[in-house]
């Protein structure tokens, strides 16, 4: 039987302000199986920050649970690794010491062992040669791909990325779509990942999750049986649009 990486079970978040609660998640199910890919896909507000943000322990579920592993999730750790929209990297630090900032606290590696790995990662993400660069000296699109090389520092289970490619240009975007799909299968993670971009979750993910407003719902699951390895030609197959047309229905339907 397939190993389940993360499952949610009837998922309940209500946030509260002024004595008034809005309900921003409605009974959640959801699975991600190992090695998988797996997208959460839905208009602005359906809540997939939120989820997110709960499997990453950085708030908690109202009613329900969040099992990682069989264990369920009260707080960030290292099993799970992050990336926002915002790279967030600490300016004052170079491209390879923001990388292994994330080893900070591991005391079983020493300081050359953390500089080996961040040095390893950059080279995945495709920054060999920019080991030394400041933030400030990168592209939006080389900051990102640093945000991606210190998720993966820690080699965690799960790799949470929240509308990761957001603030960059469809060229830079296409490129990082592409590095995503690599990084993945080389670092044998699975892989949660929001956006709003139609095209993206399908050409990424194994599975789709689509999902509806007000409360947020899961609306509708697809499989993406798409060949592997993917390269961006298959966007124009009929197969591709076939999901497409699928997933455009669903989220037009919600409008109704
Ligand atoms: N801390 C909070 N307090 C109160 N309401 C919140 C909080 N965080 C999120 N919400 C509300 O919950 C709903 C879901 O927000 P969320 O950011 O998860 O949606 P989203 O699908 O990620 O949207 P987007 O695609 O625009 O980022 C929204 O209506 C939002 O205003």
């Amino acid at each position: 039987m397939a190993v389940n990486e993360l499952v949610a079970q009837s998922v309940v978040k209500e946030f509260s302000h002024k004595k008034k609660s809005f309900l921003a998640l409605d009974h959640i199910n959801l699975n991600i199986g190992e090695h998988e890919f797996v997208s959460l896909l839905g208009p602005s507000g359906c809540g997939k920050s939120t989820l997110l943000r709960l499997v990453a322990g950085l708030d908690k579920v109202s009613e329900g649970q969040i099992l990682l592993r069989d264990q369920e999730i009260s707080k960030p750790g290292r099993d799970r690794g992050v990336v926002f929209q915002q790279y967030s990297l600490l300016p004052w630090l170079h491209a390879w010491e923001n990388v292994a900032f994330a080893l900070k606290k591991d005391k079983t590696k020493s300081k050359q062992e953390k500089k080996e790995l961040a040095f390893h990662f950059l080279e995945l993400v495709g920054l060999k040669g920019f080991e030394d660069a400041y933030p400030s000296q990168m592209s939006g699109g080389m900051q990102q791909r640093v945000a991606i090389a210190r998720a993966l520092v820690y080699k965690p289970n799960l790799l949470l990325m929240d509308e990761p490619f957001g603030a960059l240009d469809a060229q830079t975007r296409k490129e990082m779509q592409d590095l995503v799909l690599k990084v993945f299968t080389e670092a044998r993670s699975s892989v949660l990942f929001v956006t709003h971009d139609v095209d993206e979750a399908i050409y990424l993910s194994d599975r789709v999750y689509v999902m509806s407003a007000k409360p947020g719902r899961i609306a509708k699951e697809i499989k993406i049986d798409l060949p592997k390895p993917r390269d961006w030609n298959v966007q124009l197959s009929e197969e591709f649009l076939k999901y497409k047309r699928e997933i455009l229905v669903e989220l037009q339907s919600q409008k109704k």
